[in-house]
């Protein structure tokens, strides 16, 4: 959107400001009246009138923020405060208005009300990435301050970090207690700890809709100490400690000693029960164990999404790490299932800090590759993909081999494209069994594509407008993976950075 275009949205001319007054008067009125007599009758007392002024008064609020007119802006707050996060046209609030016009006093007034900061309007940019497009720095920095103060001991840090799915830490770890053998135990029969059951390394999960290719969001079900305790001294068994709650629940039954409440434990089972009984201690209707988990754990939530990935990989590496991978002997799993010991006590493994004895993590890079004109970007599509869908090309990071350099390397592999410059995005914990996937942009230097056809079928060069005409649904031609996947944050990053705003 062009400055002209942003002005002509908002600007109100005075004529129709005048006439807008006792509509806005009645407005005020009537949200002092909704206080007096409550939610109910609100509905059956909004007028088309009042609602066309709660509009009005809205894009007022939007005009004077656009201005910087300050004192407007502070009047209309304290009569509707409601109005701070309030949207307008494509999506903006008046933070990103004031942000992209650079009145840094009604930013600064908007944020010490409380605004929300990290609202997006419809292109995905916050209040900071207009700032920052449009160079108001002394606003982006502003919009940027943690309240640490990390914005300052790490000047170029991006507050913003994208958050991928799977990536969400929706509880505290608390390794120290790992080894912790009394606490641990305690925390198993506590009647608030919750516990995950995963049978051939998929969570149970109930899923909201009966057709389960509707796309519909499935829960985790969790169960209590009750419920599964007899599964636990079984020798197949594998407990994880996953952490602790972090919001902090009052409840009656965790307190310590002193009487400090704790949050809920929560841990992960896996057995080798058969699947259909486990699922008979479920009280919820449409159980299952998700047999295509690179489809199907794609329906949780975020939250539930990150423990999913601790414990799958967690869980993945114990079932493939039976033996001790040093001299073959058994081994026995410890600190809450962080750790395998081997039991053959002459085992080189258990002198000194060995990685094969904790869980091991795959890096692999995952990058979108930038044509050197800026305005095309290099996708590939491997022969397993649904028709249609291109993705970022990706690889395993080799022993030895720097982030920079895998990305150059896996390219010029797949696509026989060369790779200059390399940046770094997100990340993305991946456990299928236990990728990290590293994000990256990294600018081409050569165009010529010759596909390396083990890996990949077909890649080609994306104008930016096919891409976003892809992310709307508009070409039929190609398909970008779902927004889970870390690819399709990547493409929609790299579309977001050159938006024209
Ligand atoms: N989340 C996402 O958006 C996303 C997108 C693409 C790929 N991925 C994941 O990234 C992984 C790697 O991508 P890729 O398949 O293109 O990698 P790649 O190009 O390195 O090729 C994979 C091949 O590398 C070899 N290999 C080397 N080290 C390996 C290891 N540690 N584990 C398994 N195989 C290894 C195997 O022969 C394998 O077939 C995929 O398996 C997939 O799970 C995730
Ligand atoms: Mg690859
Ligand atoms: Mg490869
Ligand atoms: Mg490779
Ligand atoms: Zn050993």
């Amino acid at each position: 959107m062009r400055a002209e275009s942003l002005q002509a949205a908002f600007n109100n001319s005075s004529d129709s400001r005048q006439q807008k007054k006792c509509k806005v008067q009645n407005v005020l009125h009537s949200e002092t009246e909704e206080k007096q007599h409550g939610a109910e009758d609100k509905a059956a007392r909004m007028t088309s009138l009042q609602l066309s002024a709660k509009e009005d008064m809205l894009e007022r609020f939007l005009d004077a923020s656009a201005r910087g007119d300050l004192t407007q802006v502070s009047t209309l707050l304290s009569h509707v405060p409601s109005l701070i996060n309030q949207t307008g046209y494509s999506g903006w609030t008046g933070l990103m208005l004031a942000a992209r016009n650079g009145h840094y006093n009604v930013v600064e007034a908007l944020l010490s009300h409380g605004c929300d900061k990290f609202s997006v309007n419809s292109s995905s940019q916050t209040a900071y990435d207009i700032a920052k497009f449009w160079g108001h720095r002394h606003i982006s920095n502003l919009l940027g301050r943690t309240t640490d103060g990390s914005q300052r001991v790490l000047p170029g840090s991006d507050p913003h970090q994208q958050e991928n799915y799977f990536s969400r830490e929706t509880l505290d770890r608390l390794s120290a207690k790992r080894t912790d053998t009394v606490w641990l135990e305690e925390k198993q029969s506590d009647p608030d700890t919750v516990y995950l059951l995963f049978s051939n390394l998929s969570p149970m999960v109930c899923s909201s809709q009966e057709d389960d290719n509707a796309g519909g969001e499935t829960k985790l079900c969790r169960f209590r100490y009750e419920a599964v305790k007899d599964l636990l001294p079984k020798p197949a068994t594998m407990l994880i400690f996953l952490g602790v709650e972090k919001r902090k629940t009052p409840s009656s039954s965790s307190q310590t000693v002193d009487g400090i409440q704790e949050p809920p434990a929560w841990f992960a089972i896996n057995t080798d029960e058969v699947a259909s009984e486990l699922l008979k201690r479920c009280r919820e209707m449409n159980c299952s164990f998700p047999k295509t988990p690179n489809r199907d754990l794609l329906k949780l939530n975020e939250e539930e999404a990150g423990v999913v990935a601790q414990a799958r990989s967690v869980l993945a590496w114990h079932s493939r790490y039976s033996f001790c991978p040093t001299c073959g002997s058994s081994t026995k799993l410890e600190e809450g299932g962080y750790k395998r010991s081997c039991l053959n006590l002459d085992c080189r493994s258990l002198k000194g800090v060995h990685n094969t004895c904790y869980p091991r993590v795959d890096p692999v890079v995952i990058m979108l590759v930038i044509h050197p004109d800026g305005n095309q970007c290099l996708l590939g599509r491997k022969k397993i993909f649904p028709v249609g869908m291109f993705s970022c090309l990706a690889g395993f990071i080799e022993p030895g081999e720097a982030m920079e350099e895998a990305v150059r390397r896996e390219v010029e592999e797949e696509s026989g494209v060369k790779v200059g410059p390399v940046q770094y995005v997100s990340c993305q914990p991946w456990p299928m069994p236990s990728n990290l996937m590293i994000g990256c942009l990294a600018v081409a230097i050569s165009t010529d594509i010759k596909v390396d056809e083990n890996e990949i079928e077909e890649a080609r060069w994306f104008p930016r407008q096919q891409v976003i005409d892809s992310f709307r649904g508009a070409h039929p031609a190609l398909t970008v993976p779902p927004r889970q996947t870390i690819a399709h944050q990547l493409i929609r990053h790299w579309i977001g950075m050159n938006s024209n705003l």
